[in-house]
């Protein structure tokens, strides 16, 4: 197995990411615990930015804080002059109370409120992401009662079909997101913004899935939307000043995924812009993306204390962890596949094979079929690799599972960037019904 970033075994035989040795965080920290490796998300962050940057192309990579969504985090998104994509008030309230520059803040959502568009209009964000009729005839309304302008795009499904887990689709014709580009609801939608002197359209965006290994959708939806953008250019002297092509880039998670580099990804998209933007004689429009997990899945790892064991004879042996679906729900949800190892005997040989149990009372709970192992039992750490993206922001209480800690580790540092939670904060929301029940 391949490590990412900057893991690798130690003199010890131990897990060490960033510098640090994992089972020392596990000790410290407790577990489970989601561990960052900052070094590797600069890296990504960077290999996005520099592929723009040396073709010369005017862009905004926009970090999609949905798959993880914590301050330190966005405050790192900021320090890589990256943009923000947010799709709710609570990512917006994390943005702000990160003091990421508001200008570089998107918008998204396909049920805004109009509280969630208030607050996003009332503190300057850069665009919203305009999903529907509804939206925009609210938008409009509140532009008006504050007699201000504010930019948006339009999001248009293309009508595409990019090879990845339906519930991860997005770009497809019957998708909840979006203004269709076909049946004459984006030309609506379209006119709509065109005759409000409130409403400012740079552009168009179109996210069409997320894990996706090829650059074909990309290149397809940029072309879509080219022949989209000259017809409203001859017919509505309409001008794209911006072209987001959203998110989607796939990573490794096992040795079965193999990804594209963030640059091809890049190339290929700037590549086919241009060729469109030259065949219809059209200006280049700025290129923006929204990257989330390509920009911090990888660099996640989560520790688990390994705990009780079952043998069913001759069929599986699960062995459990102290988490579960609680701070991974994406095995339950998409069969999604992780690779693991015990991180305080890196180097020890598998000796069995044994399937990963979270202690959710749940069949479903399972974080991993199959995983080849040495003899593990209650003194081990489990590290499963890959767990940046969906994972804390995904995360739950089910079964009153107070959600990890998550720790930011770089240069041979810890920084502690989310608590964990407590029983306490378990009973913080709830009020009592009765006065205190008597026995
Ligand atoms: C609109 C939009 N942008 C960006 C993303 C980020 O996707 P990913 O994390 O796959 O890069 C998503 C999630 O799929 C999305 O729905
Ligand atoms: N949460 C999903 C991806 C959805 C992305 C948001 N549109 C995952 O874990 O893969």
């Amino acid at each position: 197995m391949e490590f990412h970033g900057t893991a690798k075994v130690n003199r010890l035989g131990h897990l060490e990411i960033g510098g640090v040795d994992t089972i020392e965080l596990a000790e410290k920290y407790g577990t489970p615990l989601y561990v960052y490796d900052v070094a590797l998300i600069r890296e990504r962050a960077r290999a996005f930015k520099r592929t723009f940057d040396n073709a010369g192309i005017t862009a905004q990579v926009a970090y999609a804080s949905k798959a993880f969504s914590t301050v330190a985090m966005v405050q790192l998104a900021a320090e890589e002059n990256l943009s923000l994509d947010v799709v709710s008030g609570g990512e917006l309230y994390t943005a702000l109370a990160a003091g990421f520059p508001t200008e570089r803040i998107h918008f998204h959502g396909n049920n805004k409120s109009r509280e969630e568009l208030v607050m996003a209009i009332e503190n300057n964000v850069g665009c919203i992401v305009v999903d529907n009729f509804y939206e925009l005839d609210m938008l409009k309304d509140i532009c008006k009662e504050k007699n201000t302008v504010i930019k948006v795009l339009l999001r248009v499904t293309p009508g595409i079909e990019a090879h990845t887990h339906d519930y991860i689709l997005t770009g497809q014709e019957d998708s909840k997101f979006g203004f269709d580009l076909q049946n004459g609801q984006a030309d609506e939608a379209m006119k709509l913004c065109l005759d409000d002197k409130n409403i400012d359209v740079l552009g168009l965006h179109c996210h069409i899935g997320s894990q996706i290994f090829e650059t074909t959708g990309f290149i397809l939806a940029a072309q879509k939307i080219f022949e989209k953008l000259h017809q409203w250019k001859k017919d509505l002297s309409f001008d794209s000043t911006v072209l987001n092509l959203g998110g989607g880039f796939g990573i490794r998670y096992t040795d079965e995924d193999d990804p594209i580099p963030a640059a091809q990804y890049v190339e290929e998209i700037i590549a086919e812009v241009k060729k469109q933007a030259s065949h219809y004689s059209m200006n280049m429009p700025e290129i923006w993306i929204e990257p989330g997990r390509s920009l911090v899945g990888d660099a996640g790892t989560t520790l688990y204390r390994i705990g009780s064991r079952k043998d069913v004879p001759n069929i599986r042996q699960y062995v459990a962890v102290d988490g579960g679906m609680s701070d991974n729900i994406r095995p339950a949800l998409y069969q999604a596949k992780y690779e693991a190892i015990l991180a305080n005997r890196v180097m020890d040989k598998p000796e069995e094979t044994v399937s990963i149990a979270g202690k959710c009372c749940e069949s479903g709970d399972m974080l991993i079929w199959d995983l080849p192992l040495p003899r593990s039992g209650d003194q081990d750490l489990l590290a499963v690799f890959c767990t940046g993206a969906y994972g804390y922001s995904m995360a739950n209480n089910y079964n009153r599972l107070p959600r990890p800690a998550v720790v930011f580790l770089e240069n041979s540092k810890d920084t502690l960037v989310v608590r964990r939670e407590t029983f306490e904060d378990m009973v913080k929301l709830d009020l009592p019904f009765k006065e205190k029940v008597k026995n």
